[in-house]
């Protein structure tokens, strides 16, 4: 049982992290909105776990000092106590200091009871009228709520949250709006076992799992597939010395050497372009691991050198060669960083640093509908279940951000509001959000004729679930297997069934759908690699309008506004008719050196790849090696021991930045592996991908081949109308100069047919 004594440790242990963080954000310098462009950027929700997270962090490090790591499980205990607010427990608070904080707490609805201190020293500041309190909001976020548990749905306030529009009507059927508040941002009824439940797939993916309703929700904690991180302090200090002794060479040490395209860049000879670019609108639909940001929200400043100690520990900048060719040392005295500020810590109990997932873990569009129920809503435009667009070109695009300030191009040719932030990073990922916006307008339309009497959000709610499950199906029976060899995908049960099969019946509650933290750090990062340098614009005739290069656009949208190269369509044209780069370790200059990049002002960006290799061991990934026993491969103590997984060439390469082979990071080694045959990944590579996926599937109560007992999904027919969609037809049906496609989409010499003869989904037979 735990003792009063281990009570009292650890309420002083928070106190004295409560005080240590909040003067070590005091000191942070701010930064002006806009003026560091990042793509990770953290909502409300996700900053408020940051703030308990570091706490959380420094009092774990204060008890381990003064009590052994033994302490933590009963620590962990007594924060247990303190979040279910147990009175029994505060009454035994004896402590002075802490007796004003207890009363006042006393009245707090908060049920983390770090974040309720955090709000009450707020008002107390407020009421003092000292400063240092208030997070604003970042910029360009617009409201996002998502939520960390049930308890969710009461701390969001007004002040957070804009102020809502008119609820929508209700009605039977369908109706998400929660029936205590009529407000659609507070989400739906918390009770699973409510009906609501059984008809409608919740925004954040709260009850999806009705066991575990915040399992792989929103703002939730991602896995680890070793159940383990490699902090060189097992809490959260970074990786930084090899298994020699020496320090670890830099990230863009390792990206210069082995993933520098160099002057003779690989295409693939056989998948297109447009495989990137799904491929990265899948990674927006399942995962956004939010950054750090300073105390009042704004971004922190990680690009000196000494960041770390003069700005804040959640900067971890990357040091570049003295000879780099791209990113020269500031002065002769100075040496040059860059940029990159740590993964938001959300931990929410005594131990190791947390990184979480801010949209919904599960494969359902967020990217589309977004991943909280405020930022679903600035999407809709509450009309007959239509999605809100921007028409002033000729042509629909989502519709506009005009106060995002992470946006690099300005009016005109504002940035986007879309069910995911990063939506407006490049612009070849336009097409893809205008396509399903359109989609989702288009079965919206053939709704409200067939059903005149459904309101806006049955329409809406009916629609979502057709758009979800295409986009499953797209995933699962186009996409993945161009990626995976027929053995994983059969492996993994990762294969759509034919129609006439029936129902799937491999849904299971025991399976967590959350993302894994070496598919999201690492593995799935393998599309950096596809990335080409030059975005074909062409059009209907497949000649080539014109080129536009990725490193002179990330987060500028002026392409978009084009309307005499033809808007989007021409650039959805280019995605299919032009191939994408050879999966392999190399990538384009712009994804090595001009991420974020400012136009005209050279190495103001940032390396993707450097990134990639530096977020994992931010994130506590474990070496490559380790992850080999999860396919069944050797053990490797040696060099040689890795010469049946790796060609010649790549471990000679590997030889010159490691110096040994247990320190090389999983991002490196996982696209250095030799691919196997029939598929784009080696097999440790594969394995993670192919893992995350069967858990989307298998994990995901609302999947669209289940039948599932209390979950309204699709009869047998009904499954079969989806099965025989192709994403192909979606792109005939909403664009205007798609008039012939490929029969295979993603294979760069496919045979054309005309689209008339590719059936539409009967969209009759799902209603
Ligand atoms: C032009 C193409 C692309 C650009 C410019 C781009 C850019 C970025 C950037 C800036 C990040 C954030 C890195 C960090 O701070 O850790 C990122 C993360 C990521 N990217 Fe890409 N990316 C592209 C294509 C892709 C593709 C094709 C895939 C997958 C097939 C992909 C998968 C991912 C994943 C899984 C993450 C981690 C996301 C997260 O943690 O929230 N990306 N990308
Ligand atoms: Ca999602």
């Amino acid at each position: 049982a735990v003792t009063d004594e281990t009570r009292q440790a650890v309420q002083d242990a928070l106190f004295q992290a409560l005080n240590s963080v909040d003067s070590a954000f005091t000191s942070e310098p701010s930064v002006a909105d806009g003026a560091i462009i990042s793509s990770q950027t953290a909502n409300e929700e996700s900053k408020k776990l940051q703030f308990t997270g570091d706490v959380l962090e420094v009092a774990t490090q204060i008890l381990i000092q003064k009590y052994g790591v033994s302490i933590l499980p009963d620590a962990n205990e007594v924060l247990n106590e303190l979040n279910a607010g147990n009175t029994e427990a505060r009454k035994k608070r004896s402590a002075d200091s802490l007796e004003e904080v207890s009363m006042e707490d006393s009245d707090s609805e908060e049920s983390n009871f770090v974040e309720g201190l955090r709000q009450k020293r707020q008002s107390r500041n407020r009421r003092q009228g000292g400063g240092g309190g208030g997070r604003g909001s970042s910029g360009g976020q617009g409201s996002h709520g998502g939520r960390s548990g049930e308890d969710g749905r009461k701390k969001r306030n007004s002040a957070e949250n804009p102020p809502p529009p008119p609820p929508p009507p209700g009605g039977k059927g369908g109706d998400y709006s929660n029936p205590q508040t009529n407000q659609t941002c507070q989400g739906p009824p918390a009770q699973c076992s409510d009906p609501v439940h059984d008809r409608i797939r919740s925004i954040t993916g709260y009850c999806n799992n009705r066991g575990k309703p915040t399992q792989a929700n929103s703002v939730t904690a991602i896995r680890r597939l070793l159940g383990t991180t490699s902090y060189t302090d097992g809490l959260g200090a970074i990786r930084n010395t090899s298994v020699t002794g020496a320090p670890l060479p830099s990230a863009r040490q390792i990206s210069n050497k082995l993933h520098d395209e160099g002057s003779s860049p690989n295409f693939s000879p056989s998948i297109n372009h447009l495989h990137m670019q799904i491929g990265q609108f899948i990674a927006h639909d399942i995962i956004f691991m939010p950054s750090s940001t300073a105390k009042d929200g704004s971004s922190l400043n990680c690009t000196s050198c000494s960041s770390p100690t003069t700005v804040s520990s959640n900067c971890a900048p990357i040091p570049a060669p003295a000879d780099d060719k791209y990113f020269k040392p500031v002065s002769s005295t100075e040496a040059r960083c860059i940029r990159l500020t740590r993964a938001l810590n959300g931990q929410s109990g005594f131990g190791v640093r947390t990184q979480i997932d801010q949209n919904s873990h599960y494969l359902d569009m967020s990217s589309v509908y977004g991943s909280s129920d405020c930022e679903a809503r600035t999407v809709r435009s509450f009309v007959n279940g239509q999605l809100a667009t921007y028409n002033a070109m000729g042509y629909a695009l989502p519709p506009q951000a005009k106060n995002d300030s992470n946006c690099q191009s300005t009016n005109p040719y504002y940035c986007f509001t879309a069910g995911d932030f990063r939506n407006s990073l490049h612009p070849g990922l336009l097409p893809l959000h205008t396509v399903f916006i359109k989609e989702h307008n288009r079965l919206a339309v053939m709704t409200k004729s067939a059903k005149p009497s459904w309101n806006d959000e049955q329409i809406y709610q009916f629609v979502r679930r057709v758009m979800v499950a295409q986009w499953q199906h797209i995933v699962y029976n186009e996409y993945l297997p161009k990626l995976l060899t027929d053995k994983y995908m059969t492996d993994f049960n990762l294969k759509t069934m034919k129609p006439g099969a029936g129902a799937f019946t491999g849904y299971s509650t025991s399976m967590n759908a959350a993302l894994s933290g070496e598919f999201a750090a690492a593995a799935f990062r393998f599309g950096h690699s596809q990335s080409r340098q030059d975005f074909a614009r062409q059009d209907a005739s497949n000649k080539t309008i014109k080129t536009y290069d990725l490193g002179y656009n990330i987060f500028y949208t002026d392409e978009l506004y084009k309307v005499s190269s033809g808007g989007w369509e021409t650039m959805l044209m280019g995605l299919i008719k032009t191939a994408a780069m050879q999966v392999d370790r190399y990538a384009s200059f712009p994804i090595r050196n001009q991420l974020f990049e400012i136009r005209g002002k050279n190495a103001s960006g940032v390396d993707l790849i450097s990134v990639n290799i530096m977020r994992g061991r931010d994130v506590g990934l474990l070496p490559y090696v380790k992850y080999r026993s999860l396919v069944g491969l050797t053990s490797v103590n040696t060099w040689n021991d890795l010469s049946s997984t790796f060609s010649a060439a790549n471990l000679a390469a590997l030889k010159t930045v490691y110096a040994d082979p247990a320190d090389i990071d999983l991002f490196t080694g996982l696209v250095m592996e030799t691919p196997l045959a029939g598929g784009q990944l080696g097999p440790t590579a594969s394995w993670i991908i192919a893992e995350q996926f069967r858990a989307l599937k298998t994990g995901d109560r609302f999947y669209y081949e289940n039948q599932v007992a209390n979950t309204v999904g699709f009869t047998p027919q009904q499954i079969d109308v989806i099965r025989r969609v192709k994403l192909a037809k979606i792109f005939c049906q909403n664009t205007d100069i798609i008039t012939s496609i490929n029969t295979d989409m993603f294979d760069l010499n496919s045979s054309q047919v005309s689209c008339s003869s590719i059936p539409d989904i009967d969209l009759n037979k799902l209603f």
